[in-house]
C-alpha cells in the first residue's frame, strides 16, 4: 500500500514539474515563438539553487528564487540575441543552447561532473510544488484576458499588423523569454530540492520532447493548455499500468490521433466544442449590443462611467500641433540596386484627402511601407504634425496615430470581427490588465460596436469568425480597425481592390464622410480614376519611385506626363 502510495506521490510531483516547464513554454508559443530552451533554464535553477544552498547553505527560498531570477535574466539575454532569428532557425538555435547548457554543467567541477550533485536538502513540499504551479496558472489566466494577453495572440497571428497597431514585438519578446525563464528556473530549483540529486542526463533532450508532448497534447494556445497535458500524459498511462510493454506505444498513438484529429490540443478541441454550442447566444449578444449602443454609455462601460474607457488613452501623442499631417522629405528606399522610391518628397495638410497613383511596380505601397514603418527608409526624413518619426518601427508610427490597411486583406484569424476591431484601440489603452477583470476585449467592445456601425458591417457579423465573411466586409472590417486608432492620418492601400464600382463609390464616400466629421487626414492608392477625382482633395503621382505629379485632380489626371505615364495615350 505504502509503495502504491510512494509512486502516486513521485508520479503527481513529477506532473507538476513537468506542467511547470510547459507553462514555461506556453508563454513562448502563445505569442507565436516557436523556442525551447525551458531545459537549459531548468538546468539553471536546478544547479543554480543547489549549489547555494548546499556549498553555501543558503535559505531554501532565497536559492530558489535566485535560481529563477538568473535563469530569467538568461532568458531575457537569449531573447535580445535572437531577436532576428525566428521560425525552424529560433527553434534549432535554442535546442542548440539546451545542449550547450548541459555539456557546461557535466564539465564543471563545481556541479559535480557527469555524476552530479547528491545530498541535496529535500526543502521542497508538496505544497511548494502545488502553490506554485497555482501561481503559475492564475498568472497566466490573467494575463490571457488582459491586454498584454491579446497582444501575444495578435503578434502569434501576423506580427507585422500587430505591429502596426502599437504592439512592441521586440520588447515583448524579451519580456516572455524572461518570464519563460523565471517559470522554468523555479521549476528546476524545486525539482532539484524534491528529489534529492540531480545530474546532468535529466535536462537531456528526451525531457524537452516530454515537455512538447504534454504541450501539443494538451493544446498550445490556451492557458489550460499544460496543465491539461499533464494531466492526459502522465496519469492516462498509468490507467494502463498493467500493459507496461506497450506505453510508449500508447503515448505515440496519443500524440498522433490528436495532431491529426485536434491540432489545438485536447483543451483546444474542447473549446471549439463550447465556442460552437455557445454560438447562437454569441450571436445574440451582439444584436443587445447592437441595440444598446444607441442607449446612454454608461449602461456598458466596466465602471459607470462613460469616459472611462477613452479616459485610458496615451496623452502627449493626442495633443495636435501645427504642421501638416505628415510632410515627407527626399524619401529615398533601395532594394538592392533597385530604387523604389527616389527623393520623394510632398505634405499632407491636415484634414486632406490626397489621392496616391501610379503605375504597377511605381512605389505606391513601398512609400506607405516607409511612412507606417514597415520599412526602413535608406535616406530621407518623416514628420508629422512637426514631429520627426522613429524610421523602421511600425509600433512607434501607431502611437503617433498614423492608421493604415494592408493592400491585401490582413485581419486576425483567431478574432471576430468586433475583437479585430477592438484591437485597433491597442495604441491607446495604457492598462496592463483589463478593468475589474473584465479585460481588453469587454473595455473596448462598445465603442468597436459603434465603428462597426459607422463603416456598416451587419451586428449579425460582429462576432462571427472574421474568414467566413464576405470579401467587401473584411476590408470594412480592417478601415474599422484602423479608425479605432483615433488616426489624424489614415493611410489606406488600395482598400476596394477587387470590389465593384457600386461598393467602390460606397466604401470612398463612407471615409470621406468620416475623414471629414473626425478631421483625419487621408492618404489613399487607388486606381479608380473617376474616384479619385470624386473624393480627393490632392492627387500625387509616382512613376519609377519619382514623384511626377502633384496637384488638384483635375489638373494631374490631365497632365501630359501622368496621361503617358499612368492613364495611356488614348
Ligand atoms: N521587399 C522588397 N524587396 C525587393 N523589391 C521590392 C520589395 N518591395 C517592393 N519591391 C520592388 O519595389 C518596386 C515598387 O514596388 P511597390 O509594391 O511599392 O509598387 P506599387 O506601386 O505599390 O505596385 P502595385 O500597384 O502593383 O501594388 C517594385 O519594383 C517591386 O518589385
Amino acid at each position: 500500500m505504502l509503495t502504491w502510495l510512494g509512486s502516486y506521490h513521485y508520479l503527481g510531483s513529477t506532473a507538476i514539474i513537468m506542467c511547470l516547464l510547459g507553462y514555461s513554454t506556453y508563454v513562448l508559443l502563445r505569442a507565436g515563438i516557436f523556442a525551447v530552451p525551458q531545459i537549459a533554464y531548468f538546468c539553471i535553477g536546478a544547479y543554480l539553487s543547489t549549489i547555494l544552498t548546499v556549498d553555501h547553505e543558503v535559505n531554501f527560498y532565497v536559492a530558489i528564487a535566485t535560481g529563477g531570477l538568473a535563469a530569467a535574466a538568461c532568458g531575457a539575454t537569449l531573447g535580445w540575441l535572437l531577436r532576428s532569428v525566428s521560425g525552424i532557425y529560433l527553434a534549432i538555435a535554442t535546442i542548440a543552447f539546451g545542449e550547450v547548457t548541459r555539456v557546461i554543467v557535466r564539465n564543471l567541477d563545481v556541479t559535480g561532473g557527469p555524476s552530479g550533485i547528491l545530498g541535496i536538502p529535500r526543502a521542497a513540499q508538496d505544497w511548494h510544488l502545488v502553490l506554485t504551479l497555482a501561481v503559475v496558472i492564475i498568472a497566466c489566466a490573467v494575463l490571457a484576458k488582459s491586454r498584454y494577453g491579446v497582444a501575444m495572440d495578435a503578434l502569434r497571428q501576423d506580427q507585422l499588423v500587430a505591429e502596426h497597431l502599437g504592439i512592441a514585438a521586440r520588447l515583448m519578446r524579451i519580456q516572455l523569454f524572461a518570464l519563460s525563464g523565471l517559470i522554468a528556473g523555479i521549476a528546476g530549483g524545486l525539482f532539484a530540492h524534491f528529489r534529492g540529486f540531480i545530474i546532468p542526463n535529466d535536462f537531456a533532450l528526451p525531457v524537452l520532447l516530454s515537455v512538447l508532448a504534454l504541450v501539443v497534447v494538451g493544446g498550445l494556445y490556451g492557458f489550460t493548455g499544460p496543465l491539461v497535458g499533464a494531466v492526459v500524459v502522465h496519469t492516462l498511462p498509468e490507467l494502463f499500468a498493467d500493459l507496461e510493454e506497450y506505453r510508449e506505444i500508447m503515448l505515440g498513438a496519443m500524440l498522433a490521433i490528436i495532431i491529426l484529429f485536434a491540432p489545438r490540443g485536447v483543451s483546444g478541441l474542447v473549446e471549439s466544442l463550447v465556442a460552437e454550442v455557445r454560438g447562437r447566444q454569441r450571436r445574440a449578444r451582439s444584436a443587445a449590443v447592437a441595440s444598446a449602443i444607441h442607449e446612454p454609455a454608461a449602461a456598458e462601460t466596466p465602471s459607470g462611467d462613460p469616459r472611462r474607457a477613452r479616459d485610458d488613452v496615451r496623452v502627449p501623442s493626442q495633443q495636435v500641433e501645427p504642421g501638416p499631417a505628415l510632410a515627407v522629405r527626399d524619401v529615398t528606399k533601395r532594394f538592392g540596386g533597385l530604387a523604389a522610391l527616389s527623393n520623394v518628397s510632398f505634405d499632407i495638410r491636415k484634414g486632406e484627402f490626397l489621392g496616391l497613383i501610379g503605375p504597377n511596380g511605381s512605389g505606391k505601397s513601398t512609400l506607405i511601407n516607409v511612412v507606417s514603418g514597415a520599412l526602413e527608409p535608406t535616406s530621407g526624413t518623416l514628420e508629422a504634425h512637426g514631429r520627426r518619426l522613429s524610421l523602421g518601427r511600425p509600433e512607434k508610427t501607431a502611437d503617433e496615430r498614423i492608421g493604415r490597411t494592408f493592400q491585401g486583406i490582413r485581419l486576425f484569424t483567431d478574432f471576430t470581427a468586433i475583437e479585430n476591431v477592438a484591437l485597433g484601440a491597442y495604441c491607446r489603452h495604457q492598462r496592463w490588465t483589463g478593468s475589474g477583470g473584465a479585460g481588453y476585449f469587454a473595455i473596448w467592445r462598445r465603442e468597436a460596436a459603434e465603428v462597426l456601425e459607422l463603416v456598416r458591417v451587419p451586428a449579425s457579423m460582429w462576432s462571427r469568425d472574421v474568414t467566413t465573411l464576405p470579401y467587401g466586409i473584411q476590408r470594412r472590417i480592417e478601415i474599422a480597425r484602423a479608425l479605432m486608432g483615433h488616426p489624424h492620418l489614415l493611410m489606406l492601400d488600395e482598400p476596394t481592390a477587387g470590389m465593384a464600382e457600386d461598393e467602390t463609390q460606397e466604401i470612398f464616400a463612407l471615409v470621406s464622410e468620416v475623414a471629414r466629421e473626425r478631421d483625419i487626414s487621408v492618404l489613399a492608392v487607388e486606381h479608380d480614376v473617376p474616384v479619385m477625382r470624386t473624393y480627393c482633395d490632392r492627387v500625387v503621382v509616382l512613376n519609377f519611385g519619382q514623384l511626377i505629379a502633384d496637384g488638384s485632380p483635375e489638373v494631374v489626371l490631365r497632365d501630359r506626363t501622368v496621361v503617358e505615364a499612368y492613364l495611356g495615350q488614348s
